[in-house]
């Protein structure tokens, strides 16, 4: 019997079941069951690459973009329209058939945006070339998943349950489960806060279905079973996505709203042009992307080609900066003058593990070179200043 067989008469089993205290502990053991299987299914298969095979294109620009869509919902128009690359759009299925990049040139940044193919139910098992794009969508940033506004609500239940049986979990934080592997000294259980999902019991079960005897577990949350397996399996990959629901010029306004209220929900027309720039801020703010401005000694600010930082990927400390602009560069800072949101008062003398936000200025002061920030109490410190760099002082020189 194949995985997928087993996957599916392992749901079915569970389907089967009633669902009460009884039962309680063999439903958990048959969730971990299916995940294990999952898994197996994600290895890819011996003598290839990988499960993305025929699709992979190069990473390019400062975050990745994946449009995630049933058939004709308008992934291809919309690529078209915000990069201005052309991608084939048509009133038939399938009509693009691999992964097409395009460029959004967003707030000084460069967003890679990827048209791909259409996938439909039974995706995560293979279905069309659903194993392909789900590959691709996993090492993007973050997910636009397009939807057609007059189609059932539910393409948007059947498009999560596809990612998430391949170990994606959108708009979800990390369970807050401490889990640690031991070689010795069987399992040691706590919580920090009452559990109302899941009991000692249960969890040792679901250790044991992982063969797993020695290990430190702490709930610092009321957390579920699919919880505990996801910190288990260890593989999820946690990322932001926005529901985009394209074709609105087709339904009528009460529907509208009642879309456009949904969380983490944009709505917008691409025949009609409708929303378009509401879904760039949306997407641009939801990367988490922190523009630093470089300020050389002596000099204004370089207010045009920023080092763009992410919380997400390397981290926004002045060190990430610095390895940014140049590896060896770390070993020779003296320390930084930050200007913008990051700083107490400007400039503020930071080290190297000061966190930066979007838009602040840094300038590099080197040891044993000076710095014309003026030392450290040689200026007053200008705590009246504007919290942000607004676009005004981006053009006025700015006080050192
Ligand atoms: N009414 C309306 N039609 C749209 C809109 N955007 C796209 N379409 C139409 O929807 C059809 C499908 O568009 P595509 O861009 O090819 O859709 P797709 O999601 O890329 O489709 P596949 O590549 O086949 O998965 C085309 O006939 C488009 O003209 C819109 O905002 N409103
Ligand atoms: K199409
Ligand atoms: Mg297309």
């Amino acid at each position: 019997m194949g995985i997928i067989e087993k996957i599916k008469e392992i749901e079915a089993e569970m389907a089967r079941t009633q669902k009460n205290k009884a039962t309680e502990y063999h439903l958990g053991q048959l969730k971990a069951k299916i995940a294990k299987l999952r898994t197996q299914l994600l290895e890819p298969p011996k003598g290839s690459s990988g499960a993305g095979e025929g699709f992979e294109v190069t990473k390019y620009g400062h975050g990745r973009v994946a449009l995630i869509g049933f058939p004709s919902v308008g992934k291809s128009t919309l690529l078209t329209m915000l990069t201005g690359t052309h991608s084939e759009a048509a009133s038939y299925e399938f009509t693009t058939l691999t992964c097409i990049p395009g460029i959004i040139h967003y707030n000084d940044t460069k967003i890679q945006l990827l048209d791909l193919p259409g996938i439909i139910e039974g995706a995560s098992e293979g279905k069309g070339r659903g194993r392909q794009v789900i590959a691709v969508s996993k090492s993007s940033d973050i997910v636009l998943m397009v939807l057609d506004a007059s189609k059932s609500e539910g393409h948007r239940q059947i498009l999560t349950k596809e990612l998430e049986a391949v170990g994606l979990r959108l708009n979800k934080r990390p369970p807050q489960i401490y889990f640690k592997r031991k070689k010795t000294g069987g399992i040691s259980f706590n919580s920090t806060a009452p559990l109302t999902h899941v009991d000692e019991k249960l969890c040792y079960q679901i250790l044991h279905e992982y063969k797993i005897h020695n290990a430190e577990l702490l709930f610092r949350e009321d957390a579920t079973v699919d919880d505990l397996i996801d910190v288990i399996e260890g593989n999820r990959k946690y990322m932001k996505c926005i529901y985009v629901y394209n074709k609105i010029d087709v339904i009528g306004i009460d529907d509208v709203d009642k879309l456009a209220r949904q969380p983490n929900s944009v709505v917008i027309s691409c025949n009609l042009k409708l929303n378009l720039d509401r879904l760039l801020a949306r997407m641009w703010e939801d990367m988490g992307l922190v523009r630093v401005y470089t300020k050389p000694q002596g000099q204004q600010p370089d207010f045009t080609d920023p080092v763009v930082l992410s919380t997400d990927r390397g981290g926004c400390t002045v060190e990430d900066f610095c390895n940014h602009i140049h590896r060896s560069l770390v070993k020779d800072v003296k320390y930084v003058l930050v200007w913008g949101t990051s700083a107490r008062h400007y400039p503020q003398h930071c080290g190297l593990s000061h966190v930066l936000q979007d838009e602040d200025v840094v300038q590099i002061v080197k040891k044993k070179e000076k710095d014309d920030g003026g030392g450290r109490g040689r200026f007053k410190s200008h705590s009246t200043a504007p919290a942000r760099i607004s676009d005004r002082e981006k053009k006025a020189p700015l006080k050192t």
